[in-house]
């Protein structure tokens, strides 16, 4: 599997030279088997503060193993996983409570974190805000639209001011103006200095990422 990294020239101008931030997240030498079948083969990920890193590969090559694994929620094979600061996960599915109303959500995450129910509360709505989303106080989270269902997922997982950030194709089901939107926040995040790591399918942002994961089994083949 190769890693590249793109870091360099692109971040000189706004945030100084990567090699002289802190590493907040180093994967070495992850490997992973289901079964017979290896998924991940000896991956290395170094992501730094100020820096946004793009996982991305065909359906099925590891991608949110390689996430889960990162944020502790799976084991690897081999390797290990060093993760400075906090950290905030945005799984693939909305893990959200249906029965809990958005707000409700804010608060019990928030205060997980270690923050105030009203900062929390408020910070949540400031965060939705940025994703085009004007939280109403009383709808349940199964009765929000996908998109907004997700918009969630990404707030609970920004909420509480984590380091580090671990983002599992979180826009799924935005519309146009709210993925321009999530990218907005992630380079906004980057200049804050936290270090993100999206999962995406989606190509057109990675020539303004930092580092290109790519777990394509074509590409394992040509990294050997
Ligand atoms: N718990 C599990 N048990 C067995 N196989 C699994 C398990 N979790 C994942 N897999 C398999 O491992 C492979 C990698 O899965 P993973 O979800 O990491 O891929 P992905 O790159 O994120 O895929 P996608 O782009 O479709 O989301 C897939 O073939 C999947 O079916």
């Amino acid at each position: 599997m190769r890693y590249s990294a793109r870091a360099e020239q692109q971040l000189g101008g706004t945030s100084g030279p990567p090699s002289g931030r802190d590493v907040l997240l180093h994967a070495h030498g992850i490997v992973k088997s289901y079964g017979r079948r290896r998924v991940l083969d000896g991956v290395d990920l170094v992501v730094r503060a100020g820096e946004v890193a793009a996982i991305v590969g065909s359906n099925g090559a590891g991608k949110s193993s390689m996430l889960k694994i990162c944020a502790g929620l799976l084991a690897p094979d081999k390797g290990r996983v060093t993760i400075s600061g906090r950290l905030g996960y945005c799984p693939q599915n909305a893990g959200v409570m249906g029965f809990l109303t958005p707000r409700e959500h804010f608060t019990l995450f928030g205060t997980g974190r270690g923050m105030g129910g009203r900062d929390a509360d408020r910070r949540g709505r400031e965060l939705a805000s940025k994703l085009d989303w004007s939280v109403a106080r009383g709808t349940l989270a199964k009765d929000l639209s996908g998109g907004t269902r997700q918009k969630l997922n990404v707030v609970l997982s920004a909420l509480g001011e984590p380091d580090v950030l671990l983002l599992d194709e979180p826009y799924q089901g935005f519309d146009r103006g709210s993925y321009v939107d999530f990218w907005q926040n992630v380079w906004g995040w980057r200049d804050q200095g936290k270090a993100i790591v999206v999962v995406t399918h989606m190509l057109n942002q990675l020539d303004q990422v930092d580092h290109v994961l790519d777990l394509s089994p074509r590409k394992q083949e040509a990294g050997r």
